[in-house]
């Protein structure tokens, strides 16, 4: 036995093995180049869009953090165009942002229309928007509106409502942008989601769906816009100090609120900073803070990527991110149960009175 062994160990025999060893290895090394090359090919960032010049169209542009795109984009030159119903809002914007001008030829264009409404009203204004400023280089679509409660208090039409609004309203304005961004062959979509479209909250039944959809449209988009050097980024800002979250918070749930607590309130000025940094550089995702960057790396799931960094980020964070989110998710859960016993002792209490 120990003979055989120590023949089998012999130079003799490894050296008969080296060819076949070296044909492996080599066999080895373009398989392993071969999908290098595949998994790189969709890693590979896009060239950064010029703002100085470029038309921006940006929905919803008269308030909050649409608003702040807006002057954002107009301090690096841009020229744009406002889209909102009111118009008294619309010109007061149109004032604010002329203030960010960086020279004397950019233009701020106002257009009033309901971008949930009728699709050939949205496509005929695009196109007097398109031809007094040129093509559309980047469209913002950032028409939104938030209601909040519990889901059998909240009015069934506002589920509609919403769809409408969120996503059907951002649906228009890229359809009657696309054609011309393919013929030219270049583009940028964004769509602004929330925190609350990466993860379903409560109090916001109606709410997150209308924003996880624009996931979805922005996924299933940029697969078929990527050959025609268009890029499409989601952003998923969290609470934001606007007139709209003023708004919301009139009528907002106790555990919506206290949840939401969790990833604090920003700016609409650093959100807008962010997000249109994210958008001119071709990134799918835009998030904010470390709560943001953790979501987002956690509900990556298929999305598209856009470096080789992001990638390998998300490869190495996911299973130590899943272990914090669920710890948030009990905390949730514990917020949840102790606003129920709370009210519960209260109506107990008011009824002894
Ligand atoms: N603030 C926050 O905490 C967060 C907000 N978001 C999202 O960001 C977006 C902007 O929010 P925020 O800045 O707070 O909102 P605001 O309410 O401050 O602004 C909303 C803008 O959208 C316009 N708008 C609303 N409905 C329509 C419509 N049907 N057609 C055309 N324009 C419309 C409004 O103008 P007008 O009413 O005149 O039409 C206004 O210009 C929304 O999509 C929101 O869901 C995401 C995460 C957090
Ligand atoms: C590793 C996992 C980390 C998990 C962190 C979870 C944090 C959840 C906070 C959710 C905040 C939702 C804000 C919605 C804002 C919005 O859209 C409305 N204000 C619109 O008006």
């Amino acid at each position: 036995m120990s003979s055989a062994l120590s023949h089998w160990l012999s130079f003799s025999s490894w050296w008969l093995l080296l060819p076949f060893v070296m044909l492996l290895v080599v066999a080895a090394f373009i398989v392993a180049f071969v999908l290098l090359l595949y998994m790189i090919s969709p890693l590979i960032s896009p060239k950064p869009l010029k703002l100085n010049g470029a038309h921006v169209v940006v929905t919803g542009g008269s308030s909050g953090i649409g608003k702040c795109i807006a002057m954002e984009c107009y301090k690096h030159g841009a020229f744009i165009t406002l889209v909102a119903r009111d118009e008294h809002k619309l010109v007061q914007a149109k004032k604010e942002v002329e203030k960010c001008a960086i020279n004397d030829k950019q233009v701020v264009l106002c257009i009033s229309v309901d971008v949930s409404k009728d699709y050939n009203q949205v496509e005929s204004v695009i196109k007097q928007a398109q031809e007094k400023l040129g093509p559309v280089d980047m469209l913002v679509n950032c028409a939104g509106m938030s209601i909040s409660g519990k889901f059998e208090e909240v009015e069934v039409d506002r589920f509609k409502k919403l769809m409408e609004v969120n996503y059907l309203g951002s649906v228009y304005p890229t359809r009657a942008v696309v054609t011309t961004m393919k013929e030219r062959r270049m583009g940028r979509i964004m769509f602004v989601s929330s925190q609350a479209g990466q993860i379903g909250l409560f109090g916001y039944t109606a709410y997150s769906p209308s924003k996880f959809a624009l996931r979805g449209l922005a996924e299933a988009l940029q697969m078929e816009m990527k050959p025609y050097n268009i890029y499409v980024t989601v952003a998923y800002p969290p609470d934001t100090d606007t007139p709209g979250f003023a708004e919301e918070n009139k009528t907002k749930p106790l555990e919506t609120r206290l949840i939401s607590e969790t990833s604090g309130v920003c700016q609409p000025e650093q959100v807008a900073k962010v997000v249109v940094k994210d958008a001119v550089q071709g990134n799918f995702t835009s998030s904010f803070g470390p709560d943001g960057y953790m979501l987002s790396a956690l509900t990556c799931g298929m999305s598209p990527v856009t470096s080789i960094t992001e990638g390998l980020q998300q490869i190495v964070t996911m299973g130590l991110f899943r272990t914090i989110a669920l710890f948030y998710l009990g905390s949730f859960d514990s917020i949840v149960r102790r606003c129920m016993i709370q009210r519960e002792q209260s109506k107990a209490a008011d009824k002894r009175e």
